[in-house]
């Protein structure tokens, strides 16, 4: 177990003792909470050192966010500011370099409560498309806050196409310098974040011109406030597209370049450089400079999505020990919300996918660091597979994610529906990344192009090895599995080889199908690209399929590890299967349609998963303690690790500037309507 200190953080009167209903869960714990914490965290070093930096940050008063969900939008912003410029100062007076894990550990902590987060995106597009000249010039400028940046590629008009972005960036061989241009209304930058009010600099994407000739979208660093007092420069319209649905401390902008220059140093030339007579060097592919959005997608999957499902996991399994309501049996005291197994129904599963998603993506970060070094030196034979992998995996975990907190939200009925639970913001928050660094759809049909390929590659050599070897995420497609599932008892579901069989077998059957509907219409005479249209459906429902497999498989191999551990193996195990059994059973008529799976099997599936639930509710506080977010971090009323939901929420409520302050409406209407009957009365 954690330090009481540390779990226990916000320093309430009655937090010192722990409430007996969520004490009781956590009596005798069948595997070691801590240990599981530990593996989570990929070391016990790595939980000290999290721990060490999260108790700092509680202990500064900067970074108290008690009084937040009263705060207007303005006042959230100068907070997150305050909170972003407090810890860089404390982050290097601490020794706290540049991409620490100190450093990472203090943005997990403050996530959701700091800006200027596009400054560290543009830092990493500047070292994904810039040459080393460029990443020593403005990386070390970036580092230091000489200049605050963010990126600034999407438009008015334009998100997904790249290829139809407006800005442009003509090349002038006579001053060596690019004019930056926005030549139409739709061509106005809209939604980087930090821009609307911020940032001095942009790296903004624009077709580059060289002599009349459109070489495609590429990368140019952009002053464009002034240093001195923060005006914008000449050329420049800047500011904030007005109220969002959340992230209310971000200032996302709008951005109009009118004829701004910048010189030749500006263009980020890793992948292609302008030389001083005008004539354009490509050293990359054409999708080269796509390289920052694949980085920037990588990274948010661990950092960014997944800690909102976590977070409401927490404060939803933790609340809903401590509600009770109504009656299991008539004789009984009131039950434990989460005794009812409608509930459990509700939340375990959440609970089975954060811990799925958790494996998922840092195998997905392993490969990407086994990658990255290659693509950055022009190797670009793993791409296809890291952008396949990463579009998807970031459109399934972000949907889940966001379906996931509303369920959590759900769950905790009116309390739920509080700015105090805390879950209200999570579920705004994690819905933007369903559009954010590339909209789902569009993300799992690029996953979808790439399964396409990849079953055409197998049927090029069937039944024997294709010449060039499939990638590993798709590697079963060369290896039929069987056609008929072998379950015969429920318990035949709980096997890993057999639910991880069964989702290789519907994912390689709806790939196939894609690609022969696809097929069928091009040999009736359709055009290659309207039949892609006509089968996006069908290719979406595959890339689904195929991403929901991987993520079984990489869970499966990742318990399968654990065999030293076999107490967090087993409950680990539970997860998985759970994971599993709910995706089939979410989507049998997939299993169903060409007799995979029997209705008869369909019922065992579901047996198994019902079976699971207790065994898993039995832990379920155990497995979000494990998540090991403090207090602070989670900042709701309803999910404090002491259990004192109500006195919490009626404390917070009573800080309500509605409860502080005089009600303006009162002299104003209240009272003179209210005395415009009295005569009468
Ligand atoms: C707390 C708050 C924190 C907030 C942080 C929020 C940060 C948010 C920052 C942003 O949102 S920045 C803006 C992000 N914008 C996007 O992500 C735009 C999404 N659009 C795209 O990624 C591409 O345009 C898209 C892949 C959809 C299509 O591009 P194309 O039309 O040029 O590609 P096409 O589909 O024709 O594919 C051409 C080839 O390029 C490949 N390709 C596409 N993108 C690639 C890529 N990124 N890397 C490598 N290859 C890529 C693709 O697989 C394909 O390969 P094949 O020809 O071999 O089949
Ligand atoms: C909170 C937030 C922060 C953001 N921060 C930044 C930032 O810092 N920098 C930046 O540059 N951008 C930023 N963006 C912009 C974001 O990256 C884009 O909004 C996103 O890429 C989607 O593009 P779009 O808005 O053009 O959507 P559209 O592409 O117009 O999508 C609208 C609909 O059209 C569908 N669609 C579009 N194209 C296709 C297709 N080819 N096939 C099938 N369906 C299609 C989509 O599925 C969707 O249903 C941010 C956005 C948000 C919401």
């Amino acid at each position: 177990m954690g330090s009481p200190v540390h779990r226990v953080s916000l320093g309430d009167t009655w937090s010192r003792q722990v409430h007996p209903d969520i004490d009781s869960e956590r009596g005798t714990p069948p595997f070691s909470v801590e240990r599981l914490t530990n593996i989570l965290d990929g070391g016990i070093q790595n939980t000290v050192l999290r721990r060490k930096v999260e108790s700092i940050l509680q202990g500064d008063p900067v970074f108290n966010l008690k009084d937040h969900y009263f705060m207007t939008q303005d006042e959230q912003y100068e907070a997150a500011i305050q909170k972003k410029f407090h810890l860089e100062i404390l982050a290097r007076h601490l020794g706290w370099s540049e991409g620490s894990p100190e450093r990472s550990y203090a943005e997990r902590a403050l996530s959701g409560y700091v800006n200027l987060g596009l400054h560290g995106i543009a830092m990493n597009a500047l070292r994904s498309l810039g040459s080393d000249e460029q990443i020593a010039k403005w990386g070390q400028l970036g580092k230091n806050f000489q200049i605050i940046a963010t990126y600034a590629q999407t438009e008015l008009g334009h998100g997904t196409n790249l290829r139809g972005l407006e800005t442009e960036a003509t090349y002038d061989a006579a001053t060596q310098e690019f004019v930056i241009h926005s030549p139409t209304m739709t061509a106005t930058k809209w939604w980087p974040g930090d821009l609307g009010r911020s940032v001095t600099h942009a790296i903004v994407l624009a077709q580059l011109i060289c002599s009349g000739v459109q070489h495609g979208m590429h990368a140019f660093i952009v002053p464009i406030r002034s240093l001195e007092d923060h005006t914008p420069l000449p050329g420049i319209t800047v500011g904030d597209i007005g109220p969002k649905m959340g992230l209310e401390h971000i200032d996302n902008g709008f951005l109009r370049l009118n004829h701004v220059r910048v010189p030749r140093e500006n263009m980020l030339s890793r992948f292609a450089e302008v030389l001083p007579d005008g004539s354009y060097r490509r050293l990359g592919t054409t999708q080269s400079n796509y390289l920052a959005m694949l980085v920037t997608r990588v990274w948010l999957l661990l950092t960014g999505i997944l800690p909102y499902l976590k977070k409401s996991c927490v404060i939803a399994v933790r609340y809903s020990v401590i509600r009770h309501q109504s009656h299991l049996r008539p004789s009984d005291p009131e039950a434990k919300i989460l005794d009812y197994q409608t509930q459990q129904q509700k939340l375990l599963p959440q609970l089975a996918m954060s811990y799925a998603f958790h494996f998922l993506a840092t195998k997905l970060l392993e490969f990407f660091h086994s990658s990255y070094n290659a693509i950055l030196n022009r190797d670009f034979s793993l791409l296809p597979e890291l952008h396949a992998l990463s579009a998807g995996m970031k459109a399934m975990i972000s949907d889940f994610c966001t379906q996931g907190a509303e369920i959590c939200r759900r769950a905790c009925g009116g309390h739920g529906y509080s700015k105090l639970s805390g879950l209200p913001t999570l579920v705004t928050q994690v819905t933007a990344s369903c559009t954010y660094e590339g909209e789902n759809t569009v993300l799992y049909l690029q996953m979808a192009r790439f399964l396409m390929k990849s079953y055409l590659q197998v049927q090029v050599s069937p039944g024997s090895t294709p010449q060039k070897p499939l990638p590993w995420s798709v590697m079963y497609l060369a290896t039929p599995g069987p056609s008929r599932c072998t379950a015969q008892t429920a318990a035949h579901f709980l096997c890993p080889d057999l639910y991880t069989t069964a989702w290789a077998h519907v994912s390689a059957r709806l790939i196939k199908d894609a690609v022969h509907h696809t097929q069928t219409l091009m040999r009736s005479g359709v055009d290659q690209h309207d039949a892609w249209n006509q089968t996006a459906v069908i290719h979406l429902q595959a890339a689904k399929a195929h991403c929901y497999y991987i993520t079984v498989r990489s869970f499966k191999e990742a318990v399968e590890k654990l065999d030293n551990e076999p107490a967090i193996q087993q409950v680990l195990q539970r997860l998985c299967d759970l994971y599993a059994l709910h995706g089939i059973l979410t989507n049998s008529g997939d299993f169903l349609h060409d007799g995979f799976l029997s209705g008869a099997q369909v019922d065992m599936a579901r047996t198994a998963f019902l079976d699971l639930l207790p065994l898993i509710r039995k832990d379920a506080i155990l497995l979000t303690d494990a998540f090991d977010f403090t207090d602070h971090c989670l900042n709701s009323a309803l999910g404090c690790y002491d259990g004192h939901v109500y006195e919490r929420l009626f404390e917070w409520a009573k800080k309500s500037p509605a409860n502080t302050k005089e009600n303006p409406a009162y002299e104003k209407y209240i009272r003179p309507l209210l005395q415009s009957w009295r005569p009468k009365l």
